[in-house]
């Protein structure tokens, strides 16, 4: 099945961490990497999130430089990426960022047993789409996502949807930006939760670049999927 170009750009700490154990959001990317998220998101056909992370950051996930903004524009392209939540019970508030900020399109992707009257009231807000029974069935929304001709999907966390995309098979390059804090905690979320691999099944990646930035560094990896 056609799907998407697709990496996942994040920020952890030095232990692996994308936020406290309470999901409180926590900045770890400086000054720089902020920036090269910004210039990420303003050459990407899409942004996706799921609603944990809404729930939890309530991001834009705009593009914030106006002359970034201003090229997609005179390109003849909305000055915001197509922004996507992946929300199987249809639980993004009516009064998130993603609706209330920014241009073009918004999609919530839910499975067939989100509430009716939920999905509803989201459909004045958003493009809907439904894909799976109980959890979304992210390779059949990478088909559509493709269909209507994303080429280019960046993939914002948090954590289960990475283990959603990752165990699939459906992310070909990882960005992450390893931050000079600690963490902590064993219910803290991490770069990729969900189920986990197991010995012998784990997820092999090649090291595309490492790069000092700041107090950081930053790691690309290429998906070497089955
Ligand atoms: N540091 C960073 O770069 C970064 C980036 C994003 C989020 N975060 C943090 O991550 C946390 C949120 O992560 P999370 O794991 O709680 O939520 P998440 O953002 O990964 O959303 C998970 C939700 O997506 C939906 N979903 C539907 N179908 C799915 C599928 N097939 N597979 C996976 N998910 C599916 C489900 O409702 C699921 O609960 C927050 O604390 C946030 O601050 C950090
Ligand atoms: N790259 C990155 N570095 C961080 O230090 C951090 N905390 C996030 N978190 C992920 C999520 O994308 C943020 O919550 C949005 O980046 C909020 O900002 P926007 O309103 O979307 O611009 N992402």
């Amino acid at each position: 099945m056609n799907r998407p170009f697709t990496f996942i750009n994040s920020a952890m700490s030095a232990d692996g961490k994308i936020s406290t154990r309470e999901r409180k959001q926590v900045r770890i990317s400086g000054d720089i990497d902020f920036d090269r998220m910004d210039e990420l998101r303003a050459s990407s056909d899409a942004i996706m999130v799921g609603v944990g992370t809404v729930l939890a950051d309530d991001p834009s996930l705009t593009v914030k430089s106006q002359s970034r903004r201003d090229v997609r524009k005179s390109a003849g392209f909305d000055e915001d990426p197509v922004r996507i939540v992946v929300d199987s019970k249809a639980r993004t508030p009516l009064d998130a960022d993603i609706f209330k900020k920014g241009t073009g399109m918004r999609i919530v992707a839910i499975s067939s047993s989100a509430p009716k009257g939920k999905v509803d009231a989201l459909s004045e807000k958003a493009t809907i789409i439904t894909a799976g029974d109980e959890k979304v069935d992210l390779a059949l929304l990478m088909g559509q996502l493709s269909s209507m001709g994303i080429q280019r999907l960046m993939v914002e966390g948090g954590a289960t949807l990475n283990w959603g995309l990752l165990s699939n098979g459906l992310v070909d390059e990882v960005f992450s930006f390893i931050g000079n804090i600690f963490i902590g905690g064993n219910s803290s979320p991490t770069l990729v939760d969900g189920e986990g691999f197991l010995k012998g099944d784990l997820l092999p990646l090649e090291l595309i670049s490492s790069e000092t930035m700041e107090e950081g560094v930053l790691l690309k990896w290429k998906v070497l999927n089955k």
